[in-house]
C-alpha cells in the first residue's frame, strides 16, 4: 500500500552558505523535524556537483558490466577488509522468503595497512582504466563522506549541541560506500525485493538514486504506509540509522525501508554510510548504559555473513 505523503526536500545551501543566521536555523529545524517524523528527508543544495554524480553512474555501469567471472574474483567475502563485489542473491534477511536481487560493490576509507579486523585497510579496485572507475568513484566518495559529516553536525545542532561535537567521533571515521545495481523487476522472482525491508544500523546514510529510477519506499509508522521516494535529479535521500536513534534517545527515528525496482530497466544507486570512529560511544550521553561502539555494531552485523575469528572480534571489543 502506498500513500500520498512526500518526504520533505530541504535546501542545504542555507546551512552551507548562509546569508544570515536564520538560514542556518531554518535548515537545522527542517532536518530535526523530518528526522523526528520520518527518519528520512531529501536534500538539494548539498554541494556535490551533478557532473560527479553522472561520472559515478557511468563508472558503476562500467563495473557492473564486467563479466560475472571477473566480478566474482573480487568477492568481498575473500577480501580481508570486506571490500569488493557482492553477487546477486547473497543477502537474505530473516523473515524474507527470497534473497535480495541486488548486486553491490563496496569501498571504504583507504588505509595502506590492514588494522582492526580489516575495518581499516586498502580498497579493492577493478581492473579498469582509472578514469573509468577509480578516480571518479574516489572523488565521489570523498565528497559524500564530507556531506555525511555535515549532516551529522546539523543533526547534533538540532539536539541543542554544538556542531563541533561531531569531531569527538570523527578522528578516523568508518565510512563504507556501497554501489548497488538492481536488475529489471521483470527478471526477478515473484515476491523478490531489490532489497528487503530493513533499517540501516549505524549513523547517517547519504543515498543517491539514479535519476528517474524510482524504487525506494520508506515505512511511516504512524500512518502504517509505505512512502514512495521518487528518484529526482541532483537530490539526495538522507536517513538516520539505528545508532542515531539510540544515541538521540529515540528523538530521531531509524525507519524501515526497501527497494522494489519500478523502472523498466536496471536501477543504480549508491549509499555512503557515515558511522563514526570505531570506538565511539554515545557523545550525547556519556552515562548511556548501552555503550555499544560503532565497531561492536559492525561486528554484530557481519558475524553471520563472514567467518570472523574470535581474535578479530575481540580486537574491536565485541565479545
Ligand atoms: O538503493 C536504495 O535506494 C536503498 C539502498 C539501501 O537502503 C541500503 O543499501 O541500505
Ligand atoms: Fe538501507
Amino acid at each position: 500500500m502506498s500513500d500520498e505523503m512526500n518526504l520533505p526536500i530541504i535546501d542545504l545551501s542555507g546551512y552551507l552558505n548562509p546569508e544570515c543566521p536564520e538560514d542556518r536555523e531554518r535548515v537545522i529545524a527542517q532536518v530535526r523535524d523530518a528526522s523526528r517524523q520520518y527518519g528520512f528527508f531529501q536534500v538539494q543544495g548539498h554541494g556535490v556537483p551533478p557532473s560527479l554524480q553522472h561520472d559515478l553512474i557511468r563508472s558503476m555501469g562500467n563495473l557492473f558490466s564486467l563479466p560475472e567471472e571477473e566480478k566474482l574474483q573480487m568477492s568481498f567475502l575473500q577480501n580481508p577488509c570486506r571490500r569488493g563485489y557482492e553477487a546477486a542473491g547473497m543477502s537474505l534477511r530473516e523473515g524474507d522468503p527470497l534473497p535480495d536481487s541486488k548486486e553491490c560493490f563496496y569501498i571504504a576509507r583507504d588505509d595502506p595497512i590492514i588494522e582492526l579486523s580489516g575495518f581499516y585497510g586498502p580498497n579493492l579496485w577493478p581492473n579498469l582504466p582509472t578514469e573509468d572507475f577509480r578516480d571518479p568513484v574516489w572523488k565521489y566518495y570523498e565528497q559524500t563522506s564530507e556531506l555525511g559529516k555535515t549532516i551529522w553536525s546539523i543533526l547534533l545542532e538540532g539536539l541543542g549541541q554544538p556542531p563541533s561535537l561531531v569531531e569527538k567521533f570523527a578522528h578516523r571515521a568508518i565510512v563504507p560506500m556501497k554501489m548497488i545495481r538492481y536488475p529489471p523487476q521483470s527478471s526477478t522472482l515473484p515476491g523478490q525485493f531489490g532489497i528487503g525491508a530493513h533499517t540501516d544500523f549505524g549513523g547517517v546514510t547519504i543515498l543517491f538514486q539514479q535519476p528517474g529510477k524510482d524504487g525506494l519506499e520508506v515505512w511511516h509508522e504512524g500512518k502504517e504506509a509505505w512512502i514512495e521516494v521518487p528518484a529526482l535529479e541532483d537530490v539526495y535521500v538522507i536517513n538516520c540509522g539505528d545508532m542515531i536513534q539510540r544515541w538521540s534517545g529515540g528523538r530521531y527515528k531509524s525507519a524501515r525501508h526497501r527497494v522494489i525496482n519500478k523502472s523498466q530497466g536496471e536501477r543504480l544507486s549508491c549509499a555512503t554510510f557515515w558511522h563514526g570512529d570505531i570506538n565511539a560511544t554515545n557523545p550525547l550521553n556519556p552515562d548511556d548504559l548501552n555503550s555499544e561502539t560503532v565497531g561492536q555494531l559492525l561486528v554484530k552485523r557481519f558475524r553471520n555473513q563472514y567467518s570472523m575469528t574470535k581474535e578479530s572480534i575481540a580486537e574491536v571489543g565485541a565479545a
